[in-house]
Order: structure tokens, then sequence, then C-alpha cells
């Protein structure tokens, strides 16, 4: 007979936390967010650990190099999408730990012989004024000069009018040497009075811009997560078909940790990938791998040597796994049971295997639930998608500025292999469904903003630490009337009257 389990399983929107004593050191202030990644044993120190407990999804529509700096620079990490060409992949990461911060690759670039209205039309597509002229019109090619809106007047020059006639050439160019540091550019910058400073090595390459107005952005944040060299870090998905040639590729460029990206880590496939990688390189290499959904599948990936457990089954908000093959868990159930295997397997073996909750985070406060429930940290694919610093288009509809975000498992995103190595797969059913979703600005103020709340609940339940609130933390679930009472209830609300009224 089939098993059935006792209770039936819920979301984070149907638990409540009470508070408990908060004492007057309670502040935000006073609270610290740091949390283990990979596992450790009893006494000693996880190799890493995050400054904030926030991952972004494996997912093209979130995590690209842009997006892992942001987020690195906050304390968090991302893990660069694996649905892409081991090459592509390894170049993401070898461009996070590459990213000296102030110093900008020249997105705007031109050959000499090209003209004004190409400078026009690359204005229009970058958004940026200032442009290398350089031979190849590549970021990296030889700089010949440069094309700031001082060097020309629309008004007086025809657009045909060729590059090299109008830039300020390299002979007159105020550049800095490869290897000056931020500071010493800064000084360049303050003292001849420039906006933009071209960083270029000994053959005169061009290799980065510092620009003047970047330079109060580039203050050290206390909480940015570097590795030992002082580079942001960075983990990368993987699959459990290519890992023997993708690993070492992602090794090579610097990645800081892996994951196995499945919605179903119970699988042998999972255990020959972990196998493998123990094989070659010891526990030196950190893995995560997922995803599962009760303490079965969390056993299971520990005893095969996992460095942390990613939880969740189709609870994500671009997920239709649970529509179209009937599979996954109520996320909170899930979260609160795996964490309970994860506290037995601590006590009998003595190594803590941290555990992330992985998709289905709609409000802040779902976040200090997770917390709560167990979660060492969460990963989250929505809530990244719609800042500036992911990889997709900002788009205006119907007034309102969106930003698409599509799942992992739809046709969209599963075409790369089509163009690629992947290997030419069908996909036989979509799982996963192509969206938009509002946009909201930068990622450092919203993450900001996110982590003040969870801050400041934490307090509530008199937590200062992310241990403290799971062990202090006292959780209820709500009933349907509950939730009613809990938003706004028996009031007009000025906006919707205000816009009845238009
Ligand atoms: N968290 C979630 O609820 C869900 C996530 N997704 C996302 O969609 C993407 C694709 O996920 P999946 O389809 O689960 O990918 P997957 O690659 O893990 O599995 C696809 C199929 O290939 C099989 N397979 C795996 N390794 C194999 C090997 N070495 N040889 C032969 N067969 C093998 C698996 O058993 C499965 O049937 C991922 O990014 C995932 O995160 C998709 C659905 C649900
Ligand atoms: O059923 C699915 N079909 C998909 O196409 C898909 N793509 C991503 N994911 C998973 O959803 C997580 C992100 O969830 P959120 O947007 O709710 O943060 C991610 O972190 C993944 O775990 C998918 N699940
Ligand atoms: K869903």
């Amino acid at each position: 007979m089939a098993f059935y389990f006792k209770e039936p399983c819920h979301t984070f929107n149907e638990y409540l936390l009470v508070p408990g004593y908060s004492s007057s050191e309670c502040t935000p202030d006073n609270v610290s967010l740091k949390t283990p990644l990979t596992k450790f044993r009893k006494g000693e120190q996880p190799d890493i650990t995050l400054n904030i407990p926030m991952t972004s999804s494996i997912m093209q529509s979130v995590s690209n190099d842009t997006l892992a700096v942001a987020l690195a620079k906050e304390g968090g990490l991302s893990f660069i999408y694996g649905s892409q060409s081991i090459e592509a992949e390894a170049a993401m990461v070898g461009r996070v730990k590459a990213y000296k911060a102030g110093f900008v690759p020249s997105d705007s670039n031109i050959k000499p012989d090209q003209t004004l209205a190409d400078i026009l039309e690359l204005k229009k597509k970058t958004g940026h004024s200032t442009v290398a002229v350089t031979d190849d019109g590549t970021g990296t090619g030889k700089l010949l000069g440069v094309v700031t809106s001082r060097d020309y007047r629309i008004s007086r020059m025809p657009v045909e009018t060729q590059v090299h006639t109008f830039m300020t050439p390299i002979e007159k160019v105020i550049s800095a040497p490869m290897g000056a540091t931020l500071s010493e550019c800064n000084d360049i910058i303050w003292e001849k009075k420039l906006n933009a400073l071209p960083v270029l090595d000994q053959d005169g390459r061009l290799h980065y811009f510092v620009f003047r107005k970047d330079y109060s952005a580039h203050k050290e944040n206390a909480s940015e997560l570097l590795d030992d060299k002082k580079r942001y870090m960075v983990g990368a998905g993987i699959n459990t078909r290519d890992y023997k040639e993708r690993i070492p590729a992602l090794l090579e460029a610097g990645a800081d940790v892996l994951c196995i990206d499945s919605s179903e880590g119970y699988s042998d496939w999972q255990k020959m990938t972990l196998s493998w990688v123990r094989e070659q390189y010891g526990d030196s290499v950190k893995i995560g791998a997922g995803n599962v959904v009760d303490g079965d599948g969390f056993r299971f990936l520990a005893d095969a040597g996992v460095d942390f457990v990613k939880i969740g089954i189709g609870g994500g908000s671009i997920c239709i796994t649970r529509e179209t093959k009937g599979i996954g868990r109520g996320q909170a159930t899930a979260v609160i049971e795996v964490a309970q295997a994860r506290d037995e397997y601590y006590k009998e073996t003595g190594v803590y295997v941290p555990i992330c909750s992985d998709g289905g985070i709609v409000y802040d406060h779902h976040l200090t639930l997770a917390l709560a429930m167990g979660a060492d940290f969460v990963m989250l694919g929505r809530y990244f998608s719609r800042f500036d610093e992911s990889p997709t288009n900002k788009v205006n509809i119907n007034g309102q500025y969106m930003k698409e975000y599509w799942g992992e498992g739809s046709n969209r995103a599963r075409n790369w292999q089509r163009y690629d190595q992947g290997g030419a797969k069908k996909l036989s059913f979509e799982e996963g469904v192509d969206s938009y979703v509002p946009y909201a600005g930068s990622l450092k103020d919203n993450v900001q903003t996110t982590l003040y709340k969870v801050k400041s609940t934490m307090c509530n339940c008199g937590a200062l630490t992310i241990r403290e609130l799971q062990q202090k933390a006292k959780l209820t679930l709500v009933s349907s009337t509950s939730i009613v009472e809990g938003g706004a209830h028996d009031v007009l609300l000025k906006d919707s009257v205000n816009n009845q009224s238009k």
C-alpha cells in the first residue's frame, strides 16, 4: 500500500510568528545574518559563510555575472545558470572573479573610420556618452582615441563625418597603467578634472574605464562576500550529464561553489555526480544538490557527501511542475521536515549540512519564516529578476515598467540546447512559464529593505542570530479567516477609490 503523510502540507502564507521576549539589546543594528553555506563538523567553522542568507536562482533570467557582483556586494551569493554552453558559463564565472570595483570594461566602442551617425546610434543603444575608439572596435582593442559629447555638435556637423576627425586622439588622452589602484585612478581624475579615465596595458590596449561619478558608489561595503584574494565569491549551476567536462572548466574559471540544478535530487544521477566530485577533488570542491522535499531525500544526499541541500519542488512563481507532473509539496512543510532531518543527522554524525529553501518566497516575511522553520539560507528567482541587474529586458507595458522572467523548465530556457553543444533534446512538455514581473529598481535598495524587515522581525522573536531564531521561534498555523484579518480589511483603500474616480 502507498505511504500517506498524516498531515496536509502547508505554504509559508499559512504561518505566522508569535513574538517572544525581546531584551533592550535586541535592535536591528545588533542582528547578525551570517549563516553557513557549506557543511562543517561540530565545533568547527564552515569553509564558506554567507554574510546574508540570500542566494539567487540558477536561472537564465536571474543569475548572470552582473547580478552575481551586485549580490556579492551585499553579502549574498549567485549561482550562475548552467543552461548555457560550458564556455559561456565559465566566462561568466571568470568575469565575476576578475571584477574590480570601479573598473568598468568599456561597452561603447567604435573604429576610427566609422561615423558620427554610428556614435549617435551607439549612444542610443548603451545610454553611455563615453565612447572608446579602438583599432578593432572592441572594448579590448588598442586605444586610438576617445569621443564624448564635448567632441561633436550635431547641429554643425554632417552625420557622415568620420570619427578619427573629431575624436580626442590618444596623444591627448590621459590614461592610467594597468595595476593602478582605484584610489590612484581617482586622484588622477580629480587632479586633471576628468570624467573618465581609460586604463591601458603596455601595448596600449584598453582594459577598463574608471568614471568620476562612480567613486562614491565604490566605497567598501562591510558585508561584501569575498574570497581570500578579496575577489567576489560566486557559485555555478551544473547538471548530472556533462559534469565531467563542465566542473573542471568552472573551477578553472574560479567558481567558489557548485550546485546540481534539478527539480529532483533524490536520484542515482545526483549520487553519481557527487561521488565523482569526491573521487576527483576530495572535500576541496564545495557542491550542493537538490531539490528534495522530505527527510529521506535529505539523508540520501547527506550520505552521498553533499555540502548543502536545496529544498523545493513546484513552489516557485514560474513553476508548473505540480500541475504538469503532480509532484511536489507545500514549501513550509518541506522546509520543516528537512530541517528536522538535518538536526537528527547532526546529532548522529556531528556533521551539520546547511539547507536552502528554494522558491515560493512572495513577501519579505516569508524569508523570515523560512529561516525560523530551520532553513540556513534561501534561494530566490522572481525576487531578483525584478531588479536592474538581472539579465532580462525591461519593457513598458501599459505605462508600467516590467522585467521578463521565465522558468528553466520553459521552452524558452531549454531552447539553448538546440543552438549549443548541450545535445538536441526535444522538450516533450513544459514545466515552467514565461512571464513579466513588475520592475523594482536596484538590487541594493531592495535587499537592504528586505533585510531590515527580517532583522526587525527577528528582534520581535528575541533573536540576534539566525541560529537563535531557529531555536526561539514560535510558529502558528493560521485559519483562512485570520489570513483575511491580517490584510487591510473593512476600509476603502484611498488608492482604489482614487483610481475608480479617474
Ligand atoms: N524546483 C522545482 O520545482 C523545479 C525546477 N525546475 C528547473 O528546471 C530545470 C530542469 O530541471 P529537470 O528537468 O529536473 O532537469 P534534470 O536534468 O535534473 O532532469 C531531466 C531528466 O533527465 C534525467 N537525467 C538526469 N541525469 C541523467 C543522466 N546522466 N543520464 C540520463 N538521464 C538523466 C532525469 O532523471 C530527468 O528525467 C532546472 O533548472 C530545475 O531547477 C524544473 C521543474 C521544477
Ligand atoms: O517547476 C519549475 N519550473 C521551471 O521552469 C523552473 N525554473 C526554476 N524553477 C524553480 O523555481 C525557483 C524560483 O522560484 P521563485 O521565482 O518563486 O523565487 C528556482 O530557484 C527553481 O528551483 C522552476 N520550477
Ligand atoms: K508554482
